[in-house]
């Protein structure tokens, strides 16, 4: 069940519109950056995090973690351009085979007690994700035109964290590097090897913080969550 973790932080957050790194906007006056990785400090089954950053906000990301006590960070390593290309440098200092959970900064509600079905799928097929349920309609479109409305109870919103066996996640960054290959999440590389998904449902507070309106929503999530306590 132990695993480690890689964190990808190194994003400008453009359509949050904040003008800097989302993640280090506050929530309940902790950046989203510190909501997330307590999730993983606090995780007896997370032996390290591996957390891609822009280098130019290093020194303020090391004085935030000193400050918020998170010890378990294994390497810093420098973000790319794109969102995999941060994920693949981390990637690369992964030493020892096991498990590891690719989880979004951006997504700081997620909940450490639903890992467990998650991380045994991945250690019994070799990768598993967290989604939930589509709630709208989707239509694929020509433009503005509708083009053809998609069957809903097949489709998925893929979420964070996804994990995988570290052999598997590290053959398909290999194979989407030798041939320019990029896409939007880590499994998306792992099933061009012909590697089955599992999918495992998630929950609907387990957001990633993208818009300014995700804020609102932030929010509510963080008043819910305090009136249970
Ligand atoms: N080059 C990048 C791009 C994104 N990320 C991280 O990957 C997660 C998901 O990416 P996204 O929500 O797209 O964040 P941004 O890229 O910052 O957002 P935008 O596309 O609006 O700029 C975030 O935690 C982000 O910090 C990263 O480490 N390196
Ligand atoms: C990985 C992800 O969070 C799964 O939904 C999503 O694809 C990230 O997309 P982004 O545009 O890089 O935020």
């Amino acid at each position: 069940m132990a695993y480690q973790v890689i964190i990808p932080a190194a994003g400008q957050g453009k359509r949050m519109e904040a003008g800097k790194n989302k993640v280090l906007l506050e929530l309940n006056d902790l950046p989203i950056l510190i909501h997330t990785l307590n999730v993983f400090q606090m995780d007896k089954a997370c032996d390290g995090i591996l957390l891609a950053i822009n280098p130019e906000e290093e020194e303020e990301m090391k004085m935030l973690l000193e400050e918020n006590q998170i010890t378990k960070i294994l390497a810093f390593v420098p973000g790319g351009k794109e969102r995999q290309y941060s994920i693949h440098n981390a990637l690369k200092q992964v030493k020892k085979d096991g498990i590891v959970l690719v989880h979004d900064a951006a997504r700081p509600f997620v909940d450490k007690e639903l890992f467990r079905p998650l991380i045994e799928a991945a250690e019994n097929k070799g990768a598993a994700i967290f989604a939930v349920p589509v709630k709208d309609t989707i239509k694929k479109a020509a433009g503005d035109i509708v083009a053809e409305t998609v069957e809903r109870t097949s489709l998925w919103a893929v979420q964070t964290p996804q994990a995988f066996r570290i052999s598997i996640l590290k053959e398909a960054y290999q194979k989407a590097e030798e041939e320019d290959f990029l896409g939007t999440d880590d499994a998306s590389l792992v099933e061009r090897l012909g590697q089955e998904v599992v999918i495992v449902k998630g929950n609907y507070d387990n957001i990633k913080l993208t818009t300014p309106e995700d804020l609102y929503f932030a929010e509510a999530i963080i008043r819910k969550r305090e009136q249970r306590l």
